[in-house]
């Protein structure tokens, strides 16, 4: 039987909030088992993900409403306030007396009833009073939706004008773009197979910008294997490793595969490039996008990149590890209500993953390192401590990309990637070159 968009909503929010759900996957299951029509399951989608995008805002002026401003309030009850709230304030297109009433019937349906009353009340007063609430021109974390500690972090490590910046970049939705499959089609000859403005070319050579067109796996040559969905920041970061034609190059956390496919297009399907992953689920990932995009000489397998073996010597040896994700906050909101110590292991990690991936590299070869946060202690700071360990090593400069600027002044070998920079991600990229004994240039 078919659910209301709000009650679905509420299943998918509580999934996320309780249980650490991710947003996308929950959402999709939810929307699925709620059988709702595409309309409904659009409006459910925006009220998910603009309440968890909005967490702190909504919270922020439920508590305006309420009798006992720290008063503690159940799971439920929050979420079902926090959905109505976020409609009265940002869906035009929904009549405050909607909001309240679907808010009240979701209450009804939970713990017997006994929250209905509190619901309604709150709501009634919120709609009429929140107007008048202003948020302190100094909370930033009110005013951009970012916890406080991601906020001193980012002071931190970038200064206070460009921890502005980065967050107002940050409340921006961010563009969704594609990658050419050059093996298949050109970038004109695919614009012109797109429904009319639904892509035009962002700054790099074969990367689109799409708008509008809804789940992109729909789009005309998707299924042929046209192209690949890659945010700009990690298109660029393949353009740093530039892999060439018959180098043998080995992606040591490639899952889902997005930059594997990538370089694989610049390599023009031709030598051997090796995609391992921890999990076997993710690798099946990679071979069915590898196959879909015509992409051969992608061999994808298991293998723990701080531990696994590997005979081979590679050209180029990139590792993309786990990080805390403060760079993709714009796609994936619930990052931003991660706990601080779920963070504490990962430099670890990342320097072990890097030092036992710089194995594979040949005398001459390139290690590239990326993450997809914005912290020091997980970026620069594992670089730094690798380069202190391993003399065997030298930083290797990254290219100038005409048209792209970035905001963080660091060494020629290392490159913040800002969504304030280019519209992309929050991405780091560090290049290090193994050094030969002749000590002669690798080209690139
Ligand atoms: C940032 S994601 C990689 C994204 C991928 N490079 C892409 O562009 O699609 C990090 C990946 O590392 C994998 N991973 C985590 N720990 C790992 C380990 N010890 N060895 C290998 N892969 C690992 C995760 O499963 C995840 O797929």
């Amino acid at each position: 039987m078919a659910t209301s968009s709000r009650k679905t909503a509420l299943t998918a929010l509580s999934e996320v909030t309780e249980n650490e759900g991710y947003s996308n996957i929950v959402i999709d299951k939810a929307i699925r088992a709620a059988e709702l029509s595409p309309r409904d399951a659009a409006l459910t989608s925006t009220i998910f993900y603009g309440v968890l995008e909005k967490r702190l805002t909504l919270d922020f002026y439920i508590r305006k409403f309420l009798a006992k401003p720290k008063q503690k309030l159940d799971g439920t009850v929050l979420n079902i306030l926090r959905i109505a709230v976020y409609q009265m304030m940002y869906l035009d297109r929904v009549p405050d007396s909607a909001a309240v009433n679907e808010a009240v019937l979701c209450a009804a349906e939970y713990r017997r009833g006994q929250y209905k009353n509190f619901v309604n009340g709150v709501l009634r007063s919120f709609a009429r009073g929140w107007h008048e609430v202003i948020i302190p021109e100094d909370d930033l974390s009110v005013r951009y939706n970012i916890p406080q500690p991601i906020i001193e972090s980012f002071k931190k490590d970038y200064g206070e004008t460009v921890c502005i910046d980065l967050l107002k970049a940050m409340s921006e939705r961010a563009e969704t773009y594609i990658r050419i499959n050059p093996l298949k089609t050109t970038a004109d000859d695919l614009i012109q197979s797109l429904p009319e403005n639904t892509a035009e070319k962002a700054v790099l050579q074969n990367a689109l910008c799409v708008h509008g067109t809804g789940d992109v796996t729909g789009l005309p040559g998707f299924a042929e294997g046209k192209f690949h969905v890659q945010d700009l920041s990690s298109q660029l970061l393949c353009a740093f490793v530039s892999p060439q034609p018959g180098e043998r190059l080995a992606d040591v956390c490639a899952a889902p595969g997005g930059k594997s496919f990538t370089l694989a297009e610049y390599m023009e399907n031709t030598g051997v490039l090796d995609a391992f992953d921890l999990y076997k689920g993710r690798v099946n990932l990679i071979k069915k996008g590898a196959e879909r995009l015509g992409l051969s000489i992608i061999h994808a397998a298991v293998r723990d990149a701080a531990t696994g073996v590997c005979e081979k010597q590679y050209d180029r040896v990139l590792c993309d590890v786990p990080c805390s994700g403060l760079g993709v906050i714009r796609r994936k909101p619930e990052i931003r209500y991660k706990k601080q110590e779920s963070f504490k292991e990962l430099p670890a990690l990342q320097l072990k993953i890097l030092e036992h991936s710089a194995q594979l590299v040949r005398p001459g070869g390139i290690l590239f390192y990326s993450t997809c946060t914005l912290r020091n202690a997980e970026n620069g700071a594992v670089v730094t401590e690798f380069l202190k360990c391993h003399p065997e090593f030298e930083p290797y400069d990254l290219p100038e990309t005409e048209g792209i600027s970035h905001t963080v002044n660091e060494p020629k070998f290392m490159r913040t990637m800002m969504p304030m920079d280019h519209g992309g991600d929050g991405f780091f990229a560090a290049a290090m070159r193994r050094k030969t004994e002749t000590g002669k240039e690798t080209k690139r």
